[in-house]
């Protein structure tokens, strides 16, 4: 009999539909280590889709409403289907979370901020949390310490980094009581890209389009280019480290100017007319860089309480330099790796990778099912 991890998906985006793919896909693999993921519920901005008499959903039922979201973005007639408006509410949290009594993984696929109130509730019940969502871990300190206060049973691996080891390393050196110095990074596949394309002379509203067609920006990318998606990382860094900071408390250098922030215009208006305006000023500077010997990367540092993000000129041959595409990079400094800090690198971006990294925090939590 298969140990049965019951989930529930929030957010059935770029990132949640791969995530239900890739369920489905490693059904063998899973297997044969004695496992079933078990998706009780698929939950969007307008529905929560259900098992019919609380059963998993099978996995017809999954591609079905992966194929339905993606088509028109509508969740199909399958199962049971209710309109999410109720999740704010305390007795259909705990009708979501317990459908069967049973202890449940509840995995945030959303980008959404309102989501964090409904996740604390859901940790005051003692669920498992798996989070791509940076937005619960990065507001208030209310909604922060509840889920942090499940400790073991909250992973957050995709928050930073996509897949990459971060937040693992990071645990790993602050329980084994090494004392973390420094850390700088570029942390966001989308300005990675935009920064390494730069060079190749493309403009840079035309980078920022390819980066929104390759799965690699936020809904919208102006959380990516105003510098917030990166300072949410860095956030939950420093949190994770014990820092008391918010928000606010980063500085934050932004790529576009007032004129084009959210609230003058649509994300549809942004990268049609908006964007275009950006092209000159960063062909000037990543010429200005090139005249030094230098590149553009947007970096973050995060020392001595206080965290910064913004572009940075690097040298060409630098670490920083070379990274090219989605790569994100991480360099920890701490008192082991004083010196010659560890490094982490790779693919920083992408629904792929993001969700094969919030698939891997689900089975991470396999102990807590019997
Ligand atoms: N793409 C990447 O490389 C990475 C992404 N992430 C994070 O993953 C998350 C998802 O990204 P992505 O898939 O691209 O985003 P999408 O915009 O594609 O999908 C978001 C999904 O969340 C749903 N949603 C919004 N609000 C709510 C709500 N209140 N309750 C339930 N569902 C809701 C939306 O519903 P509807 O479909 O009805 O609009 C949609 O299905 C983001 O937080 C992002 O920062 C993290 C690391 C890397
Ligand atoms: N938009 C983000 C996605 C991952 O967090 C990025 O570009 O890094």
């Amino acid at each position: 009999m298969a140990r049965k991890i019951q989930l529930t998906l929030l957010g059935c985006g770029g990132v949640g539909r791969q995530l239900l793919r890739h369920i489905v896909s490693t059904r063998k693999l899973h297997e044969d280590q004695g496992l079933r993921v078990a998706v009780m519920a698929v939950v969007d901005s307008k529905s929560i889709v259900l098992g019919e008499k609380n059963e998993e959903l099978d996995d017809t039922a999954l591609l079905e409403i992966c194929l339905a979201k993606e088509k028109n973005n509508q969740m199909p007639e399958t199962g049971k289907t209710f309109l999410s408006t109720i999740l704010m509410d305390d007795h259909a949290t705990f009708f979501l979370v317990y459908p069967t009594g049973r202890p449940l993984v509840v995995a945030d696929c959303t980008a959404s901020e309102k989501i964090g109130q409904a996740l604390a509730e859901i940790a005051d019940l003692n669920c498992c949390i798996v989070l791509a969502n940076k937005k619960p871990l990065t507001s208030s300190f209310n909604v922060y310490d509840r889920i942090a206060a499940l400790n073991r049973r909250y992973r957050c691996e995709s928050t930073v980094g996509a897949a990459l080891p971060v937040i693992a390393t990071l645990n790993r050196l602050l329980n084994s009581g090494d004392s973390i110095k420094k850390i700088v990074g570029a942390l966001s596949g989308t300005l990675g890209f935009v920064m390494s394309r730069l060079e190749y002379g493309e403009s840079f509203s035309d980078i920022v389009r390819q980066a929104k067609e390759l799965g690699y920006t936020e809904p919208d990318p102006r959380d990516d280019l105003g510098g917030m998606d990166v300072a949410r990382k860095a956030l939950i860094m420093a949190r994770l480290m014990g820092w008391r900071i918010n928000l606010e408390d980063v500085e934050v250098e932004c790529l576009y100017p007032p004129s084009l922030a959210p609230k003058l215009m649509s994300t549809m208006q942004f990268l049609k007319e908006g964007l275009a305006e950006l092209d000159l000023p960063m062909r000037n500077r990543v010429k200005e860089a090139a005249a030094r010997g230098c590149v553009l990367r947007y970096v973050a540092t995060i020392e001595n309480f206080h965290c910064k993000v913004g572009i940075v000129e690097q040298p060409q041959q630098s670490a920083l330099g070379q990274l090219h595409g989605s790569d994100n990079l991480v360099e920890i400094f701490t008192r082991c790796y004083s010196t010659s800090p560890l490094v982490i690198k790779g693919a920083g971006a992408g629904n792929d990778t993001t969700a094969a990294g919030v698939l891997a925090d689900v089975l991470d939590l396999q102990d807590y099912f019997g």
